[in-house]
């Protein structure tokens, strides 16, 4: 389970994360939808142990910068952090080295059949194109069997075979009963997955919903989507006018 409690997360002058507070039970998908600048890679960086905050965030019930935690968490970043001299199969073997994972050598060939890799499989990190980093960065996480998973706008740039399999990937993560995070600014792209949506605008959740929510009031998500952000900028130019 992932809980976000009350973080708030300042660079200078900019407040990006303002009491945000947000929770993905186990065995569910939720998603943090936001246009540009909302603040969702800001929360994720935060969960993901890689930024300074004031709050409380708990990977499994435990705290986010734990070892216990660390063990527990994937992350596949928006912009993949690729080593320029490993190749696309020691990308997985030093995260199931570092992860100490039993029989890793059949996780990553089933991952790396799965996302189309496996003739890449010799090619150096510095050799692949945007969607294939994607897919390494995605297959390297994977491979740790996480229990907590963030994906930020993981279908930029993946062709359709991938984001099939990643779509597909994400059902399974949650049916084996993890907590799976997307943020993205694209609903289109998550509209079958999500149990939970937490709409960030400002740095704030403007609105939460779970899926139950909005089939029985008949809710449209992108209406709500439009009304806040749209309603808000509205506001915005009124003010300063
Ligand atoms: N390293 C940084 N230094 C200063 N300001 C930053 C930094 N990173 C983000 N910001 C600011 O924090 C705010 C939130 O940015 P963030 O990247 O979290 O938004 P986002 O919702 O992920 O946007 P996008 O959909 O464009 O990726 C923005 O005003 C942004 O300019």
């Amino acid at each position: 389970m992932l809980s976000v409690q009350k973080v708030t997360k300042q660079y200078a002058k900019t407040v990006a994360n303002q009491d945000v507070s947000f929770r993905v039970e186990a065995g569910k998908i939720g998603i943090l939808l936001g246009p540009n600048g909302a603040g969702k890679s800001t929360v994720v960086k935060c969960i993901a142990g890689l930024l300074r905050f004031q709050g409380l965030i708990s990977i499994c019930g435990y705290p986010n910068k734990s070892m216990e935690a660390k063990r527990l968490l994937g992350y596949i970043p928006e912009m993949p952090a690729m080593y320029d001299l490993l190749t696309v199969r020691e990308h997985l073997e030093f995260m199931a080295r570092a992860y100490r994972i039993d029989r890793w050598e059949e996780k990553a060939d089933r991952l790396l059949e799965r996302f189309q890799l496996d003739d890449k499989q010799k090619k150096l990190g510095r050799e692949l194109s945007k969607g294939m980093q994607q897919k390494v960065s995605i297959c390297s996480a994977l491979i740790t069997d996480p229990k907590v998973v963030l994906f930020d706008e993981p279908f930029v740039g993946l062709d359709p075979h991938a984001i099939k399999e990643l779509k597909d990937s994400l059902r399974e993560l949650r049916d084996n009963g993890a907590s799976v995070l997307i943020s993205t600014h694209m609903l289109d792209s998550v509209e079958e997955l999500w149990d939970v949506a937490n709409i960030m605008m400002d740095g704030k959740i403007a609105a939460v919903r779970s899926r139950q929510e909005t089939e029985a009031k008949k809710e449209d998500l992108e209406g709500l989507f439009f009304s806040i952000t749209e309603g808000a900028s509205a506001k915005d130019k009124e003010e300063t006018e």
